[in-house]
């Protein structure tokens, strides 16, 4: 039998690992518990795919053709391929839980044990799949089983040979060298693993950009500023150093500056560097776990050996998940600690929303207390925002140098080539007229230049000096007016591009971009050649925008431009929003999607990568719509997009594909149910909804396949006033669809008004007795405490209420959380901000029982959630209550957690608790509780 046969077995393995993947992954927004495991699946199936695809192309490669080898049969790889299968199959079984009723969909179907055979079974077919992508693995496993294990035993038998002393005296140096080196190859790669799990943020290109971009022998006299040489070297008290500044004066390049310095100096012993430069384009990045992980891999990567403090979190999480933020934040100091301090670098607080800047700011206060530890933070002085905790730092004041700006400009002039067009002279008054009106800023020549290098002629580049205009915002006009002088198609291209960056709901790729700046009324396709290039794209924003080289995003230059254009935005770009949806419309509706809605997956993903721009469009030209509605062209638009099935199903479609939802909600039959009405309640289109339900053709209950009603849609998108038009004309607001009515979706999703209208204005019952889960329940599923505290104000009653209602299944597991109370269920899933509720208003005791004796704190040790275990002893929980069996909170707290972390949350409620063990503390664990208490009711 020829290889290629047996490459036809392993291609029929890809659309089950794809299944299993896909359903795995669809556990994560319903799943309650198990993330980790699901994480750790997913992972696994990846390797598995990229395992089955090395091998299929090996197999059917050229490598094997010329290395002549027949498959027998049976043989290893055969067989190997078919239990695969099997285990697929069964896997893939196993997630959809067919038949296993609502409740079981929400629980991963594997316990811990069954997680990590699946998860080790999986790694062996990966293993031989690697194994036999190779000609001499593929020989191997090209015989049958018996005949394998004999070649093996031989060359077993020969290796031990190898090792023996006489052997070794022949060779000893090869030998050792290569045990030598596959040690050493090992301990690499878990290093590169353990690296990689901390944090995979690639801070360094940003760093290097700097350094590409900075002109040569700028801004060293940072290096020679007393108060900076003071910090570095720890000749201050002062652990932290605030460099402020106007923007655009320089301060992120010094910084790049600063880094460069820090990275190189010695220090006995030496100081690791982390940094990390805030960008206001890019928060979605920059949460402050990420930013500390991204500071943890930098200290950890500069260090000979992974310290054994952050190996042990590694191998404990076995790789699942990422790192805890808590866990983070104790190695993070641990590691502060062992290395006698570090350099600690943070440019541009500024650009980092305030929404976590203070709580970022409290945890590096923290590492900065650290001895040897030393911050650097830099931020513009002129917003109001910045925390006064700032300025009480020893600062030093950033101003752009003179010296600086003309050796800039003098290497810009050589770079263009002007010095080949203009004289001494030119050159001389430019960079000194320049260089003189900086007003402290470099950005500002900067931009100056810029215009001025853009004039065609040297004559055009002497009248613009002579009218050199001052200030940033001035230079800012001048640009766009320049913008606005270009050709029509190019200046509509510079302009549009600003419009839509000022105002799309998320960054957009230069292709995406590309692909709507291609759009037109005339043009019903969409057509290659009408693509601006990216090239094209830059060169018609005058230097306003650029490229970010990592995301691939388009981008304004600098972040007082994006300033400006938001502060001009009415005036520069009137009518932003109507343009967008019309555009996103028009797209839409081009001929190119009428083949929709598509049968499979593959169709629809294969035309979101023809045409960039069909995820965005078809997502939130719903949100340009909305404040755009009045607009003649924008309803002339809605009214073309609604009279074409074919159009408003691909919306649904690619929408809830993109979103990774399962297929029941992107499949033709459900996207051709989704009716206009659907789609305008779904996005607040009050207007258009009046004007739908008016004619008269669709009716105000009309559910999609999936049970969705206009009325469902408007009360999880929270629209108050979609919701009394509906309920006016008739709508029913106790039709369900899977999860429940229009209350259930407002209170899952946490819209208190929408939660008050239905209750108030239309007297839905917020005390639920019907079928499905309670109101109250549902808000544990996106820990809506607002929406919580809502219901109770309402009058629902905390006591009666559980989480799970009468309507889940019937298990004994199901069981044992229909009886909980509904404080015990948010503790064991991780329900931090409704415990927060429930515990600061006294509404509950933190030491209430479910009836096998488990307290809070058993929960929320169950739940494996430490910010609550925290929240509940600092309440007074007792950490040594007893279960109806005598287990220990403290036991199951410290069964869940890693020692160092508990020590870290909750160490001096430890503490105590050791002091009240003191005297029988040997006797005891790790904790002082004494071994004769344990379990001991
Ligand atoms: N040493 C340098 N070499 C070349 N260009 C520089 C240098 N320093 C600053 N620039 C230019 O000036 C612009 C502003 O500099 P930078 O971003 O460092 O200022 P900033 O003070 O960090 O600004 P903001 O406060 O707005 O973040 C940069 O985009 C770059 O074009």
């Amino acid at each position: 039998m020829d290889p290629e046969s047996a490459a036809v077995g392993i291609a029929g393995l890809l659309p089950l690992i794809a299944r299993a993947a896909k359903t795995a992954a669809e556990y994560k927004d319903a799943v309650i518990s198990a993330k980790a495991s699901i994480a750790a699946l997913t992972t696994e199936l990846d390797a598995l795919e990229d395992s089955a695809v090395e091998l299929y192309e090996f197999l059917k490669g050229e490598s094997l053709t010329s290395s002549n080898i027949r498959l027998h049969r049976p043989c290893l790889i055969l067989s190997c391929t078919a239990g695969c299968e099997a285990k697929l199959k069964l896997l893939c079984r196993k997630l959809s839980q067919d038949g296993n009723g609502r409740r079981n969909r929400f629980l991963w179907p594997f316990s811990e044990k069954e997680d990590q055979k699946i998860i080790q079974e999986l790694h062996t077919f990966t293993t031989w799949m690697h194994f036999a992508s190779s000609v001499q693995g593929c020989r191997l496993l090209s015989r049958p089983l018996n005949d394998v294990m004999d070649i093996l035993e031989n060359q077993l038998g020969q290796l031990r040979a190898v090792q023996l002393p006489e052997h070794m005296s022949k060779n000893p140096d090869t030998v050792q060298a290569q045990q030598l080196l596959l040690v050493e190859t090992r301990a690499r790669q878990v290093r590169q693993a353990t690296l990689d799990w901390i944090s995979t943020t690639r801070y360094l290109e940003r760093h290097e950009a700097l350094r590409l971009s900075r002109a040569k022998g700028t801004g060293d006299w940072i290096l020679r500023n007393p108060d900076y040489i003071r910090w570095r070297d720890g000749l201050d008290t002062a652990s932290t150093l605030w460099c402020h500044g106007k923007q655009g004066s320089g301060k992120t390049n010094l910084v790049s500056i600063i880094v460069d310095n820090l990275l190189h100096i010695h220090s006995d012993p030496p100081k690791p560097v982390a940094f990390f430069y805030f960008d206001h384009q890019d928060q979605a990045a920059q949460h402050p776990s990420t930013v500390l992980a991204c500071l943890l891999r930098q200290l950890v990567e500069q260090l000979p050996d992974i310290p054994h403090s952050v190996g042990s979190v590694y191998e404990n999480s076995n790789t699942k998940g990422a790192l805890p933020e808590f866990e983070c934040q104790r190695l993070l100091t641990e590691l502060l600690r062992d290395r006698k301090g570090a350099y600690i670098v943070l440019d541009a607080l500024d650009e980092y929303t305030s929404d976590y800047r203070t709580s970022l700011l409290q945890t590096i206060a923290q590492f900065s207390k650290v001895s040897g530890a030393r911050v650097l933070l830099t931020s513009s002085h002129e917003t109001q925002e910045i925390p006064s905790t700032l300025r009480k730092h020893q600062s030093v004041k950033i101003v752009a140098q003179e010296a600086d700006i003309k050796r800039y400009i003098r290497q810009e002039l050589g770079a263009k080539g002007v010095y080949e067009l203009a004289d001494d002279e030119f050159v001389g008054q430019l960079v000194q007229k320049l260089a003189e009106g900086a007003d402290g800023m470099f950005l500002l020549p900067v931009l100056q230049l810029q215009g001025i290098l853009r004039e065609p002629t040297l004559g055009d580049m002497e009248d613009s000096l002579k009218n050199l205009s001052r200030g940033l915002n001035e230079v800012l006009g001048e640009t766009i007016a320049r913008i606005r002088n270009l050709s029509d198609n190019r200046s509509r291209v510079g302009m549009l591009t600003l419009m839509y960056l000022v105002h799309a709901a998320r960054p957009l790729t230069a292709a995406e971009l590309s692909d709507l700046l291609a759009i037109h009324a005339d043009r019903k396709r969409v057509e290659q050649k009408y693509r601006p290039t990216t090239r094209m794209i830059l060169e018609c924003c005058q230097g306003l925008v650029t490229i970010d080289g990592k995301t691939g995003d388009v981008r304004t230059s600098h972040s007082s431009i994006q300033e400006y254009l938001l502060a001009n935005d009415e005036r520069l770009f009137p009518r932003a929003e109507a343009i967008f949806a019309i555009n996103c419309l028009r797209y839409i509706q081009l001929s190119d999607f009428e083949t929709g809605p598509w049968d499979t997956g593959a169709e629809i993903k294969s035309h979101m990568d023809k045409y960039p721009f069909l995820n965005y469009a078809t997502r939130f030209w719903g949100k340009h719509a909305y404040p755009s509605e009045a607009d003649a062209a924008v309803q002339a638009q809605l009214s073309s997009f609604f009279r074409s099935r074919a159009a408003t199903a691909v919306t649904n479609q690619v929408r809830q594909f993109a979103m990774g939802r399962k297929k029941d909600y992107w499949s033709p039959e459900e996207c051709l149910s989704f009716t206009p009405l659907h789609h305008a309640c779904r996005h607040g289109l009050l207007r258009t909804a009046e004007g739908l339900l008016d004619e008269g053709t669709i009716d105000v209950n009309q559910a999609t396949k999936q049970r969705a009603t206009a009325l469902i849609h408007a009360a999880s998108s929270g629209h108050v006033d979609i919701i009394r038009l509906l309920m006016e004309r008739g709508a029913d607001p106790y039709l369900c669809n899977w999860y429940g009515n229009a209350l259930h979706c407002a209170v899952q999703a946490g819209f208190v008004d929408t939660v008050r209208e239905l209750v108030l204005k239309w007297g839905m019952n917020p005390t639920y007795t019907g079928k499905h889960r309670t109101y109250l329940g549902c808000t544990l599923d996106r820990d809506a405490a607002d929406a919580f505290e809502t219901l109770i104000d309402l009058g629902v009653d905390i006591n009666t209420e559980k989480g799970w209602g009468r309507a889940t299944g019937g298990t004994e597991d199901d069981v044992e959380l229909d009886d909980l109370h509904i404080f015990l269920e948010a503790c064991s899933t991780g329900c931090y901000r409704i415990v927060d509720l429930l515990v600061s208003r006294g509404w509950v005791d933190v030491n209430m029982k479910s009836p096998d004796g488990w307290t809070a704190l058993h929960w929320a040790a169950r739940g494996r959630n430490l910010t609550i275990v925290k929240k509940l002893v600092e309440a007074g929980a007792d950490i040594t209550a007893r279960d109806n069996e005598g287990i220990l909170a403290l036991d199951l707290v410290q069964q869940s957690y890693d020692p160092p972390a508990l020590e870290f949350v909750l160490g001096s409620y430890i503490q105590g608790l050791r002091k009240g063990y003191g005297s029988r503390a040997q006797q005891g664990d790790r904790w002082g509780t004494p071994v004769s208490q344990r379990g001991d009711p």
